[in-house]
């Protein structure tokens, strides 16, 4: 089954596997699914060609020889761990956990996350710019305490390793280096659990090896 996802051509985050095709790279390598990379310009990302696959005109994108073809990270992952091991429990009631958490770190915990990340590059001139900051980095306080109570000293945020787990760690690593998660060791700890995978590795190398290819091209 020949697998095709796009990524950026040369990611704004200098390899730094913030971009969302990340989560698809280590969902991919988690299956041990092999995969090849469509790289594109932000203009191809634009042009009817990629529009006819992400209205949006965004990556990533997925395309599965005789399959569907995806767009939205988070759906990406859960078509993979529906057909692959070790991405979701198979016991039905784990199961549905999982894919909570799946949605908890797409739809509760990345927003601010996100938004303050986007608000740091982009709106730093604004006159609201402080209370905004403000704002956003108050409710990402509240998202780290719910977790961290939740966490506790689990390895995993529900039994064993999950695709809710892959998602909530590339959320989370956006706040690397930042006084919001250094009051959150445990938190650190968990991003770091999830970074040592040897799956999370080999798609780190991989996108990290396109940036550099682009910037020595
Ligand atoms: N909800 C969609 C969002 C997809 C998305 O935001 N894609 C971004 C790249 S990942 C988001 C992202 C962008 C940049 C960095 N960075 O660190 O520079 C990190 C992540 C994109 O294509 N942006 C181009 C555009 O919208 O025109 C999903 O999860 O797939």
């Amino acid at each position: 089954m020949t697998v095709t996802i796009t990524a950026f051509e040369r990611s704004p985050d200098r390899g730094n596997g913030l971009a969302r095709d990340m989560r698809v790279r280590w969902a991919l390598e988690e299956a041990g699914q092999l995969y090849d990379v469509r790289l594109l310009s932000f203009q191809a990302m634009k042009e009817p060609a990629h529009l006819a696959l992400h209205p949006f005109g965004q990556i990533p994108t997925y395309e599965e020889e005789g399959g569907p073809a995806l767009f939205e990270s988070g759906a990406i992952v859960l078509h993979i761990a529906e057909r692959h091991a070790g991405l979701l429990p198979g016991e039905a009631k784990a199961r549905a956990r999982a894919i909570m958490w799946m949605f908890a770190a797409l739809n509760t915990v990345e927003p601010p996350v996100f938004e303050r990340a986007l608000a740091r590059i982009l709106e730093r001139d604004e006159p609201w710019y402080e209370q905004r900051l403000r704002v956003l980095e108050d409710t990402i306080r509240k998202r780290l305490a719910g977790l961290s109570r939740h966490l506790g000293d689990a390895e995993w945020l529900d039994g064993g390793f999950s695709a809710g787990d892959l998602l909530m760690v590339t959320v989370l690593r956006r706040l690397q280096g930042s006084e919001l998660l250094a009051a959150y060791p445990e938190i650190a700890a968990y991003i770091a659990r999830g970074e040592a995978r040897p799956a999370y590795r080999r798609a780190f190398a991989a996108q990290r090896a396109v940036f550099t290819a682009a910037s020595a091209g």
